[in-house]
């Protein structure tokens, strides 16, 4: 169980035009795939942001795990302290991830290199990641239907695919059909921010007459003021399961949350263990969409869906741009928290692409907990090879993503806007 060799792989993968507060998705997005080899030659994967930031502070830890076992999953925190530097820079996503500080984009590397301990772990013994947990109190993780209002490609180029454009209600609610057509979902998250909150109202509004009952959330990332933020929650009191991020700091969400009885979910003011009693102590947030990467790893999740638990605030799961091995990682640590009352993000939907050989599949909108060993998931490494070479290949422009310079090719005097935006 002694670690050998540590392979870390940046790639690039296949976006979508999708809109939001900052501007477009570029074409393609940053990704970084750790893989942990074992002397007896087990692979454990695991995965995380991309950017420059996060491939810098990979590096020292990866030579660092030589030589260690792979047990030693509670001192991957203590050692990235030590080895991985103390920049806080080159973390890329403009202002959608939350606070920007050094120890986050450790975690985000930790978390990486927790998975990947985990997955070939599990693969040693022969028991899957959520056994690793202390086991999934559930047999599927439902994952709601993530729709954005986009654009039919990309302004500078890049991958086609055959969605179309959606900028009004009936674009979102025919690009909602197909996603309950081909995957099942029967909950629905509309990224907000991109258009005049009215004809997002508009649009949400839409959604629950195509779909009656359904769980319904707007997340606009902090684009409105506090005022906004509750005209909206008023016209949408009794529609939306929760609004998400309404506005952008912890005070302001304080002051929304106080005036409204629509839950408000966060995964931009509570990013880190540290924001949590400054922001549970004013109430600013009825739920916390755990990301696994900002948090430091699944065992990190299971901390914050506790300490939730205790200040009766409500738990579920963030997606950002992710491939097969990070959805694996969520449905794993999904299934063990007792109290996941709402159903997780996922971006994977939109992907065109993979480096795991089999593509994890929906039904009901629900993926089934897997038994196999590990994270259940294998590594195509012919993709993951191809994925690389786009990565080689690039001159720098999209190693870092940076959604504001893809916007300039459609608007070049696009500035990422300055919050409050409405
Ligand atoms: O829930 C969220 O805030 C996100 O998923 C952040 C993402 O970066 C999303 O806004 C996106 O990909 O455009
Ligand atoms: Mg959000």
């Amino acid at each position: 169980m002694t670690i050998a060799e540590v392979r870390l792989t940046p790639v690039l993968v296949a976006d979508a035009p999708l809109l939001n507060v900052q501007g477009v998705h570029q074409p393609y997005t940053p990704r970084l795939v750790v893989e942990v080899v074992t002397e007896d030659g087990v692979s454990g994967l695991g995965e995380t942001y991309g950017d420059r930031g996060y491939l810098a502070a990979a590096r020292p830890l990866a030579r660092t795990l030589r030589g260690r076992p792979v047990t030693e999953v509670n001192g991957l925190a203590g050692l990235a302290e030590r080895v991985c530097g103390g920049a806080a820079d080159g973390a890329g996503g403009g202002g959608l991830r939350g606070v920007r500080t050094a120890g986050k984009l450790r975690l985000s590397v930790v978390s990486a290199f927790e998975v990947a301990l985990l997955d070939a772990l599990g693969r040693t013994v022969g028991l899957p990641v959520h056994a690793l947990l202390g086991g999934k109190v559930r047999d599927t993780v439902d994952y709601s239907a993530y729709l954005f209002h986009r654009w039919a490609g990309h302004p500078g180029g890049g991958p086609v695919d055959d969605w179309g454009a959606a900028l009004d209600p009936a674009g979102i609610v025919a690009q909602a059909r197909r996603f309950v057509r081909d995957h099942g979902f029967t909950s629905f998250k509309l990224k907000g921010g991109v258009l005049p909150p009215d004809r997002e109202v508009a649009a949400v509004r839409a959604l629950a007459e195509a779909f009656p009952g359904s769980p319904l959330r707007l997340d606009p990332n902090g684009a409105w003021s506090v005022e906004t933020s509750l005209r909206v929650a008023r016209e949408l009191a009794g529609v939306l399961e929760y609004l998400e991020d309404p506005t952008d700091t912890t005070e302001r969400m304080a002051r929304v949350a106080a005036a409204t009885e629509v839950p408000l979910a966060t995964n931009m003011c509570v990013t880190t263990f540290a924001e949590i009693p400054e922001a549970f102590a004013r109430r600013a947030v009825a739920i916390v969409l755990c990301d696994h990467h900002y948090w430091g790893g699944l065992r990190n999740t299971q901390h914050l869906a506790a300490i939730c638990r205790t200040h009766g605030v409500g738990v579920s799961m963030h997606s950002n741009t992710h491939l097969g091995i990070s959805l694996a990682a969520t449905t794993h640590v999904a299934a063990t928290l007792p109290g996941l009352d709402h159903s997780c993000d996922t971006h994977y939907p939109w992907l065109t692409e993979d480096v795991v050989t089999e593509r994890h599949v929906f039904t009901g909108g629900a993926l089934t907990v897997g038994d196999a060993p590990g994270l259940g998931v294998d590594l195509d490494r012919a993709a993951l090879a191809a994925l690389h070479r786009r990565w080689l290949a690039d001159d720098g422009t999209l190693r870092d993503r940076d959604d504001a310079a893809a916007m300039r090719a459609a608007d070049p005097g696009w500035a990422v806007p300055d919050l409050p935006r409405w």
